[in-house]
């Protein structure tokens, strides 16, 4: 593994038929604490390549190597620990329990993880401190903590969520598509404020959008299109992801 990668991925294939790969890509590299925009045209892969860097899924060939594991060599429960530690996911609907309070949908993966707890108890704090630290950093009233996620706004949602994906410090933060509720302002306020606590617990940050209007506030790119050697025939080639068209 390269020294400063943090996810090096070589000569991974999978399908969801085994007939028909819908990637197929020779290598891609990370590097550590990086922020990378994820982009591509609506159906070619990008959702299916982070549950393969999460561990969600598994390739039929292939090797994952994330922080020097190979992922691919792990049973699933191994995989779904492996996660749990070192991984923090922000979805596009949040998947943040309803029944819950904001305070425990923040804490949840720290039920999961040892080293998340671990690693905040090295920093003399507790989960609800940390929980309590983290809304406050994301602009979140203190008061919020005792609400049903119900009461929140979907931008107050989206923090949360944020919080919830980084408590406990895994190095790596996986995003798919959660702005796409908000209207530009308070798409590009969430990005700074996530740029903030992912630079404050230094993790790398793998975020996928549709909107190109955020590309430039990344570190790298990586258009999917580019490095993938399946992508299915009726994507054309030209132009941006936006631009894309299907022609068939
Ligand atoms: N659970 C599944 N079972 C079978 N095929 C699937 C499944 N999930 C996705 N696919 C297929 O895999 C391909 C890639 O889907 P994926 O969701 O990864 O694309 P995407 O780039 O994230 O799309 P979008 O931008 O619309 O979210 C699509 O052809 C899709 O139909």
């Amino acid at each position: 593994m390269m020294s400063d990668a943090i996810i090096q991925l070589q000569a991974l294939q999978f399908a969801w038929k085994t007939d028909q790969p819908i990637l197929q890509i020779d290598e891609l590299v990370i590097k550590k604490r990086h922020k990378m925009f994820i982009k591509g045209p609506s159906g070619c892969g990008k959702t299916t390549l982070l549950a393969l860097l999460g561990g969600i899924l598994k390739p039929q060939q292939g090797q994952i190597n994330i922080l020097g594991q190979d992922i691919t060599q792990l049973s699933n429960s191994q995989r779904d620990l492996f996660r749990s530690e070192h991984i923090g996911f922000i979805f596009q609907m949040f998947n943040l329990l309803p029944y819950l309070s904001v305070l425990d949908n923040i804490t949840l993966p720290c039920r999961f993880s040892q080293k998340r707890q671990q690693r905040i108890k090295e920093k003399q704090a507790t989960p609800q401190s940390e929980a309590m630290q983290l809304v406050e950093t994301l602009g979140l009233p203190k008061g919020v903590l005792s609400k049903p996620v119900t009461e929140l706004s979907i931008g107050q949602q989206q923090r949360v969520a944020a919080a919830r994906a980084l408590i406990g410090g895994p190095e790596i933060i996986i995003a798919d598509e959660p702005t796409s509720a908000l209207d530009y302002d308070a798409r590009k306020s969430f990005l700074s404020l996530l740029f903030e606590v992912c630079d404050a617990y230094q993790a790398t940050l793998l975020f996928v959008s549709h909107d190109p209007t955020l590309e430039t506030l990344f570190d790298d790119t990586l258009s999917l299109m580019d490095i993938n050697k399946a992508t299915p025939h009726h994507f054309s080639h030209q132009g941006d992801n936006q631009q894309m068209k299907e022609v068939s």
